[in-house]
């Protein structure tokens, strides 16, 4: 029962692929029929050696013998012709596939929430795209053309060796019906384990792609070592797996040399004492033997064929289950457009926010207004849910409860490249691609002009910087922008989020992790950017403070107090506490 279900459900993990192959299904059609007609010309090959043997051969003559044999070579070079056939007819569809497939991938990896990155693991996304895919262009490509040709070959030639001597027929078809069912048997305990190593080969993908990025943590805390044990762990194990699954083939293997040996020697006990008593010719032997040698190949690749399926089954089911992960956050059925021309009021209603359906609710009722023009300070202690509620404004996330509104309309019913016109965000981390500086910043606004990107810089006080590199906007700046210290890259992300003239800047703590001297530099980027647009900072330190004209605390969930700096410091213990615990941190982090 749990096998039938297995296999059905290789079986519609595999017919899932269809749309994908629908568009190019004359070419495979094609390249299938030239398969089999390779396939016809190779076991017509047999039938003519046993006319030359019983004919000419026997007969003691050779001139009857040119054209046999011609036909032989002619029959040698449709076979080899329409293998040709196959692979030109295969090549162009097959990659087409895969090239649609993992486009199709990355476009839905780009419209889905945070919450799902937050959740899967990079590598396991990484050899998705990659090993999975691969796998299934090799079915296209190879193995579910052969696994229906060589079934079509395996009944063919049976036909005809049926068709030449029912007991030589006979003697194959018992040492074939084994083989296909030790196959059979082999490929679904070969399935499980293929799946355990493409899944430990995703871990050890993420493993690889986390200690390249973090090479500076792990060096600078002397953890390198424990990576690499931790590593060389995960390598072991899937060595482990890779070891199984050779262990699964070699038992295959063994069968597979082992019974149609066996079925030969059977067919020359037959055969022989067929000749001898005068019922068989040597031709119909020859060639009977040349057919079950022809059809070792179609016989023993079943189980491999049916063992390859059922890997491109799971590496199906792995690509579907990213790509059926549900877009949660989209743009509405019927969306509204924003007020035009924009006057940037901010508003959070009564908002509610939990990460996952029964988690702890990080946020209990947020009501807070940010005007036009204003810059508000978000300030909390940590854990309290800042990066979270800045998060909600661009719908990183969506808000469990309540609403946020810009100009008076709910960010929900707005088209999600409405809202992120309107709205840009900067992050504590600025995470820079290994691209130009001009394609780095352009991402806050696909089609800036060069000028209004040097306008950007110069607000963002990274124009000089970006003047002294080697090749100026062109300058590729290398993976996460590690070449550039913290500021320049933080003063690039500043410049990316307003390139898009945005009406309201989201920007989480823009000045952590600075040194003195570079937080002053951002500082005074920070001032030229905030002025003029609606903006919510979010602010660990009293300096990121005192570029806000009013400063909203989060506690418990709520904003428990709104008002300017002084009239908080004044008025307010619990902030001037946060405040004096954060100023000790700082010095902490200076001294
Ligand atoms: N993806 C997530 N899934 C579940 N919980 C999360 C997730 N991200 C954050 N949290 C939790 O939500 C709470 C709020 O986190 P958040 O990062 O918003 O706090 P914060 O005020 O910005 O903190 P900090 O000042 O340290 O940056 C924390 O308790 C955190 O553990």
């Amino acid at each position: 029962m749990e096998e039938a279900e297995q296999s059905g459900s290789a079986y519609r993990s595999v017919r899932r692929l269809g749309p994908y192959a629908r568009p190019w299904r004359r070419y495979l059609i094609l390249a299938m029929i030239a398969t089999i007609c390779a396939m016809a010309a190779g076991l017509t090959i047999p039938l003519m050696i046993q006319s030359i043997l019983d004919g000419p051969i026997a007969r003691g003559e050779t001139t009857g013998l040119l054209w046999p044999v011609a036909g032989v070579a002619l029959f040698g070079l449709a076979e080899a012709g329409f293998f040709y056939c196959r692979r030109k007819l295969l090549a162009r569809p097959t990659t087409h596939i895969e090239a649609r497939m993992r486009r199709d991938l990355y476009a839905h990896l780009q419209r889905l929430p945070v919450a799902f990155h937050d959740r899967w693991q990079s590598g396991q996304l990484l050899s998705r795209a990659v090993a999975d895919l691969s796998t299934i262009r090799g079915f296209f490509a190879f193995v579910g053309i052969f696994l229906v040709v060589n079934s079509l070959t395996l009944i063919g030639g049976l036909v005809v060796l049926f068709t030449l001597d029912f007991w030589l027929g006979l003697t194959v078809l018992v040492s074939a019906l084994p083989l296909i069912a030790i196959s059979t048997v082999f490929e679904r305990r070969y399935k499980v384990v293929a799946r355990l190593a493409q899944d430990q080969d995703g871990d050890l993908a993420t493993t690889v792609e986390e200690s390249a990025l973090g090479i500076r943590v792990l060096k600078a805390f002397g953890r390198g070592p424990h990576l690499a044990h931790r590593f060389l762990a995960q390598a072991k194990l899937l060595r482990g797996t890779e070891l199984r699954k050779v262990r699964i083939q070699s038992l295959l293997w063994g069968a597979i040399v082992l019974l149609p040996e066996i079925g030969i020697a059977g067919q020359l006990l037959v055969g022989t004492s067929g000749i001898v008593d005068g019922t068989m010719t040597v031709g119909t032997l020859v060639a009977a033997v040349t057919v079950a040698a022809y059809l070792r190949w179609p016989t023993d690749s079943i189980g491999w064929l049916l063992a390859e399926t059922n890997q491109t089954a799971a590496a199906a089911d792995r690509y579907f289950e990213a790509l059926d992960a549900p877009v949660t956050v989209a743009d509405p059925p019927d969306p509204k457009a924003p007020v035009a021309p924009a006057a940037g009021l901010l508003r959070f209603e009564n908002v509610h926010f939990r990460h996952a359906e029964g988690g702890a609710e990080i946020l209990r009722g947020v009501d807070l207004e940010v005007r036009p023009g204003e810059t508000v300070a978000l300030v909390g202690a940590t854990g309290s849910g800042k990066t979270t509620l800045t998060a909600l404004v661009p719908r990183l996330a969506d808000v469990t409860d309540g609403r946020i509104t810009v100009d008076g309309v709910n960010i929900a019913e707005m088209r999600l490249a409405d809202l992120r016109t309107l709205v840009s965000m900067a992050f504590e981390e600025p995470v820079l691609f290994s691209a130009s500086v001009r394609e780095n910043i352009a991402l806050g606004s696909t089609d800036a002009t060069d000028d209004q990107i040097w306008e950007a810089l110069r607000i963002a006080q990274a124009d000089k910087f970006v003047e002294l590199l080697p090749w100026s906007l062109d300058t590729r700046i290398g993976e996460q922008g590690l070449s550039l210290s913290g500021g320049q890259r933080q003063r690039l992300a500043l410049a990316r989020a307003i390139v898009g003239k945005p009406e309201i800047l989201v920007l989480d703590d823009p000045l952590s992790a600075l040194d003195v001297h570079t937080e002053a530099e951002v500082e005074r980027a920070l001032r030229e950017v905030l002025s003029g647009v609606t903006a919510l900072v979010v602010a660990h330190r009293p300096s990121t403070v005192q570029l806000a004209d009013r400063v909203a605390m989060l506690a418990d969930g709520r904003i428990a107090a709104v008002g300017t700096h002084s009239e908080l410091l004044a008025g307010n213990q619990a902030y001037r506490k946060l405040l004096s615990t954060s100023e000790e941190e700082t010095e902490g982090v200076r001294a």
